[in-house]
């Protein structure tokens, strides 16, 4: 870990594909220890921000950070599996390839989720494939992991259990982990950190418990003004009736407002969406 408590960080971020920036003056910190969520809709940057922080991608602007001696492990999208060599050859390779290897820990995981050592990655289904790139990340004893949805071809079981998984092996090793994802809600109560990307540029990053706390729905007669001072992340109007999801500062008390207006918490989901709809410009 770093003597700044600090596993990831990004200053003045950029990349271009194509002559267009898909990453645009990103900074960010990812606190060791967490397990933060990447969020964003299809194509904001979020493959681009891992690449960037594995160093699979160079940046054109600004540079990343990850904590001195830190062991970083990447599950990419596509998790790339040589088709001939077998689940066992794989783990062959992952221990010739790493300076560090735990041949029983990558075991486990396959054991656990039912993968024959036997069977050809070629013959694998999109999620066994992914289950196996999840046990080579494991094998190599990873202080920083970077996963890249690495549920999306899970059944709903497979993700709880992996998700689970995750959780023991950074209670258990002090890990960070730095998951992408489009399943907000599976992620509740197993983040702790979040980083909101949308059109290459970072909206939203916090602490999750901080961020919920700052952001309050409040819904009442219509009105073209939220009822309490904040910034207005979603409004919403119909018939006779608004509602408005604010923004406070945090550590402030939310002022008092008619009884009509009473503030309701927010899930993460409502957080993620309002700010990605408010991002798109769309309320
Ligand atoms: N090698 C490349 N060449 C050209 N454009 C690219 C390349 N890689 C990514 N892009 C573009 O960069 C943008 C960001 O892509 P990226 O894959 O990082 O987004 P994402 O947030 O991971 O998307 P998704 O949720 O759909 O997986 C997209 O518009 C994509 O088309």
């Amino acid at each position: 870990m770093s003597p700044d408590g600090v596993a990831l960080a990004a200053r003045g971020l950029g990349k271009v594909h194509r002559g267009r920036w898909v990453l645009r003056d990103c900074a960010f910190l990812v606190p060791a220890g967490r397990v933060a969520a990447l969020v964003g809709g299809n194509g904001a940057g979020k493959s681009t921000l891992l690449g960037a922080l594995a160093g699979v991608l160079a940046p054109d602007t600004g540079e990343v950070r990850v904590a001195d001696g830190a062991r970083v492990a990447f599950v990419a999208q596509d998790k790339p599996l040589y088709p001939h060599f077998s689940v066992r050859e794989m783990l062959r390779l992952g221990r010739a390839l790493n300076r560090v290897w735990d041949q029983g820990r990558a075991e486990r995981w396959l054991e656990r989720f039912g993968v024959p050592l036997g069977r050809a990655c070629g013959k694998l289904s999109g999620g066994e494939r992914a289950q196996v790139a999840l046990a080579l990340a494991a094998g190599s004893c990873p202080s920083v992991l970077l996963l890249d949805e690495p549920l999306s071809e899970l059944d709903p079981l497979a993700r709880r259990e992996v998700t689970r998984e995750l959780l023991t092996e950074v209670a258990d090793t002090g890990m960070t982990v730095l998951v992408s994802t489009h399943a907000v809600a599976e992620l509740d109560g197993v983040a702790d950190y979040l980083l909101l990307l949308e059109r290459g540029r970072l909206r939203v990053e916090g602490d999750i418990d901080d961020l919920l706390a700052a952001h309050l729905r409040y819904a009442g007669p219509r009105s073209a003004t939220a009822p309490v001072p904040g910034e207005v992340v979603e409004a919403r109007h119909a018939g006779g009736r608004s509602e408005f999801l604010l923004r406070v500062p945090l550590g402030t008390v939310a002022p008092e407002t008619e009884p009509c207006w009473a503030p309701r918490p927010v899930t993460l989901e409502d957080l993620v969406l309002a700010h990605l709809t408010n991002a798109r410009g769309g309320n």
